[in-house]
């Protein structure tokens, strides 16, 4: 695949037309203030379901920032954003967001953890035990869901966040560096937990990174931004991720050409000084 081709400096990545989008931003802009720089400008993306994409840049570029106004917790500047054709500014039910650390309740069970949202949504008691004890059980936490938090390990704790944010059933599932304070074991356990559950749920999932390998191993679509002002420098197909295979070839010549282009164009800022990879 030439990746020359889909350099630009605006998303004009366009899914095949049976598949359904959920999110789209037109020409978002983000300022926190008058006196400072546009953080993000002229923002324009879709996200398509079951579409797993990561997004990697510079420390600073925005992601965050981004991922917080699809979640709906910051409006942008300008411009809009909508779920299904429809547009919103405030956190919606069909978001789910998990975040770098986990945000359990201490006192609580992982099982009352996990079925929180569901009691807030009036779900009758029963119904919520039962939905909880089928997402502990889908991320393999069955043993400790009459513990506490801090009982568990720091992944246990992560694959605990991720059960409390899919027993809501969101349609979209925003994930800031879920992963980034785990050791290197515990993170590729967790990356084979989230494909398997990705293929199991067919959530849109967007995940922020800064570890390209991570990006290589879990998109299917993979944005990079660059800062001053945020934009998507480039947003592309995985090539080796497309046919929900779990095992990546490491050594193969394809992902070491593919790294080594993502790198370079992080480091240059959304510019790729090797023209293509
Ligand atoms: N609430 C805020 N008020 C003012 N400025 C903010 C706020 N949040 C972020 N910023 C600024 O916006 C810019 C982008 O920050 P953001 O956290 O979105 O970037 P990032 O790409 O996620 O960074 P990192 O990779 O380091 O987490 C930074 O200059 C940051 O200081």
């Amino acid at each position: 695949m030439p990746l020359t081709t889909t350099l630009s400096l605006e998303s004009n990545y366009q899914e095949p037309y049976e598949k359904q989008k959920v999110i789209e931003l037109k020409d978002v802009c983000l300022q926190y203030s008058i006196n400072e720089s546009p953080v993000l400008k002229n923002i324009g993306l879709s996200l398509y379901e079951n579409e797993f994409v990561c997004v990697l840049g510079p420390s600073g570029c925005g992601k965050s920032s981004l991922l917080n106004i699809i979640a709906g917790f910051q409006k942008p500047t300008t411009g809009e954003v909508s779920i299904n054709g429809v547009k919103y500014s405030k956190p919606t039910r069909e978001i789910g967001v998990v975040f770098q650390k986990h945000n359990l309740f201490p006192w609580m069970k992982i099982k009352d953890n996990v079925s929180f949202g569901l009691k807030m949504q009036g779900v009758a008691k029963k119904q919520r035990e039962s939905l909880a004890e089928y997402y502990i059980n889908l991320v393999q936490l069955e043993s400790v869901g009459d513990l506490l938090p801090h009982q568990l390990s720091g992944g246990m704790q992560q694959r605990a966040s991720i059960a409390r944010t899919l027993a809501a059933n969101p349609k979209v599932i925003l994930m800031d560096e879920p992963f980034s304070a785990l050791d290197a074991i515990t993170k590729e356990t967790m990356q084979q937990h989230l494909i398997s559950l990705w293929q199991k749920t067919k959530k849109t999932i967007f995940f922020i990174t800064h570890d390209v390998n991570e990006a290589l191993i879990l998109g299917t679509r993979i944005l990079v931004m660059q800062s001053n002002p945020g934009r998507v420098a480039i947003d592309m197909k995985n090539p080796l991720n497309q046919s929900n295979k779990i095992q990546i070839d490491f050594s193969s010549k394809q992902f070491q050409d593919l790294r080594t282009y993502l790198i370079s164009t992080i480091k240059n800022n959304g510019k790729d000084d090797r023209n293509g990879y």
